[in-house]
């Protein structure tokens, strides 16, 4: 079984020195570098390049520069999508945005993780576990969503929160960790502010 194999089935496998994986990464820094260094206003050009970076990419994508992710393939976007400044994906596993999901500045999608032993993670072992975004969520700035989580449809993650366990629909959740601070309700609708 290659590396590549290894991590799609949840195992531990060598992120670190596997030449194959090191070549795809490398090769992913390469167009974010270009995606970073083209003039904000160029809308076209971004588009293009996003297209043949990302696995999939809605209707009416736009990722502020700079954006960094490791291989660009695992992630899926659906419509309507907005990514603010410094979004960081580590998508080493799948992660998919459903549609109309905004993501604030400096947040992390992180689907990588390394085992608590030393011996082993100074092998340069790792695991990658997908991260999945439902529909009309709104993710506050710097929040970190960590390996394995799912956030349900219609739900609003607070700024500064560590996700580090499925979050459901409908909700307000908040902090580090992040916990389900309330239902998002009819009454919302009166309210956008304090
Ligand atoms: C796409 C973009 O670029 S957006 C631009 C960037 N903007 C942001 O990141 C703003 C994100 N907004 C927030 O984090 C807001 O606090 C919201 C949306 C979660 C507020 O939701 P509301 O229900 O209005 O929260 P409200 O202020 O009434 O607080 C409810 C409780 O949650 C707590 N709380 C609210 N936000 C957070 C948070 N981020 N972290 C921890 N606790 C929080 C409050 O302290 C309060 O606790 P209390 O009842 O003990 O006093």
């Amino acid at each position: 079984m290659t590396e590549k194999e290894k991590a799609a089935q949840g195992l531990l496998y060598d992120a670190n020195y596997d030449e194959h994986l090191k070549k795809e990464r490398l090769e992913c820094i390469e167009k974010c570098f270009d995606y970073n260094h083209i003039r904000p206003s160029n809308k076209e050009e971004r588009r293009a390049l996003l297209h043949s970076l990302l696995g999939h990419v809605g209707e009416h994508v736009t990722i502020e520069q700079p954006f960094h992710c490791d291989y660009g393939y695992n992630i899926e976007i659906g419509d309507n999508f907005f990514m603010n400044y410094n979004g960081v994906i580590l998508d080493c596993a799948k992660v998919t945005f459903g549609d109309n999901v905004f993501v604030a500045p400096n947040c992390g999608f992180y689907c990588a993780g390394h085992p608590l032993d030393v011996e082993q993670r100074n092998q340069g072992l790792e695991y990658a576990y997908p991260i999945t975004i439902g529909n009309n969520v709104w993710i506050g700035a710097n929040v970190a969503v960590l390996a394995g989580v799912t956030i349900g449809d219609d739900t609003v993650i607070g700024a500064g929160s560590v996700v580090n366990k499925d979050i459901p629909s409908g909700v307000i959740a908040a902090g580090n960790p992040c916990k389900v601070i309330r239902k998002i309700t009819e009454e919302d609708k009166k309210k956008y502010w304090k």
